[in-house]
């Protein structure tokens, strides 16, 4: 029976994959003081239901960026799936197309791009790291734009890769048999080494981030491709100002699931002050610690478009492949339903701060 939640997805993932690659997954950088406190956030915060509302349809569809979703719900980008599921992203493209989803292909897919929009059949958007080999990143952004890849998504909270101490202390490197197949195996042999003391992912950071990378830059991506160019990582108003003055068409508010700057804000707690100082015409996303619907009803209601889930989709592949990304994307959308119907907010523009309350006896700033 079930899974009847995320959790017990998590669960059964925990029991399948080796404890290095479960570590590798779950782990932050750290004290993972951020990454508890992005989940923490979410108990700050009580729902206001209203009553004698006509909730017999609740429509969870939207349009972003010109693609239709059926939900708010992307799969955020998260390299090599394949160390979950022998598969990878083409089950996950499958399952994110069935739920109505979008998929945000990760740089490090262990599928092709080609193969990742071949079984994709709802939007996919494409993120990149800047890399020193600027000629690799060109090559990739003009292969996403012949597959039909809609937006670029370019990760600005990783100059290097977050200090991630469960990964040191396991000696973690990529296995052999999964590759960054996107790239040229040159630029990705530092995966598959571990130094002592350092993850094979963080050697690799080192040598192949650029972390010169500035705003300027940005004029570089947009000459190279006219599709959308989203941000993920920004977690001030300063840095979204300065998005909407670099014609950036959406954020991702995001602190990369506590995987990156140990310490800093949970990103429900950056998204206010993030959507406060965009127009309404950029649309902000948000990930880190959406684990139930009501997750998606909280972050919805404090100003983000869509959520983008993370390592809930890798426990989907570890505990059931292709069928165990459905159940979690599944699961999300009914909680997400359930909690519109009984919240008396049919539809996703009824969430907003009205159905927010600070939980009782805690500072939540509703504002
Ligand atoms: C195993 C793993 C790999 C990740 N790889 C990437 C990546 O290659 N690029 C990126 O921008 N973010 C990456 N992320 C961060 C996610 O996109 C996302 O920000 C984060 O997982 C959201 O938090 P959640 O896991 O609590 O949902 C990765 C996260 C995990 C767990
Ligand atoms: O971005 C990450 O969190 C991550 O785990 C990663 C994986 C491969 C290369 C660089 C970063």
């Amino acid at each position: 029976m079930g899974p009847f939640t995320l959790a017990d997805v998590e669960r059964e993932a925990r029991a399948r994959l080796p404890s290095e690659v479960w570590d590798f997954v779950q782990g932050g950088s750290g004290s993972e003081r951020t990454l508890a406190a992005n989940l923490a956030q979410f108990g700050r915060y009580a729902l206001r239901p209203r009553t004698l509302v006509d909730v017999s349809a609740c429509d969870t569809g939207l349009d972003l960026l010109g693609s239709a979703l059926e939900v708010p719900i992307g799969v955020a980008p998260m390299a090599y799936h394949r160390l979950a599921d022998e598969a990878g992203e083409t089950a996950t493209a499958r399952a994110a197309g069935r739920a109505g989803a979008l998929l945000v292909a990760g740089i490090f897919a262990s599928r092709t791009l080609e193969e990742i929009a071949a079984a994709a059949t709802g939007p996919l958007w494409l993120q990149l790291y800047w890399l020193r080999r600027r000629d690799a990143l060109a090559a990739l952004v003009e292969r996403a734009e012949a597959a039909g890849y809609r937006a670029l998504v370019l990760t600005v909270d990783a100059p290097r890769v977050g200090r991630r101490l469960r990964d040191a202390r396991n000696g973690f490197a990529v296995p052999p048999g999964i590759r960054a197949v996107n790239l040229d195996p040159a630029l990705m042999a530092a995966s598959h080494r571990s130094a002592p003391g350092a993850s094979g992912i963080e050697s690799h950071a080192r040598e192949q981030f650029d972390p010169a990378l500035s705003w300027s830059d940005l004029a570089w991506l947009r000459e190279r491709s006219g599709l959308p160019l989203v941000l993920k990582g920004i977690l001030t108003a300063e840095d979204a100002r300065l998005a909407a003055e670099h014609g950036v068409a959406a954020v991702v508010v995001s602190n990369h699931g506590g995987r990156q700057l140990d310490g800093a804000l949970p990103s429900l707690a950056a998204l206010p002050e993030v959507v406060a100082a965009l127009p309404p015409e950029i649309p902000v996303l948000v990930d880190g610690g959406v684990r139930t619907g009501t997750d998606v009803a909280v972050a919805l209601a404090l100003g983000a478009r869509a959520v983008l889930v993370g390592r809930p989709v890798l426990w989907g592949l570890a505990a059931g492949g292709e069928a165990g990304v459905d159940q979690v994307l599944g699961l999300l959308r009914g909680e997400l339903e359930e909690a519109m119907a009984l919240l008396g907010r049919p539809r996703l523009r009824d969430l907003d701060r009205g159905a927010l309350a600070p939980w009782p006896g805690v500072a939540a700033g509703v504002g």
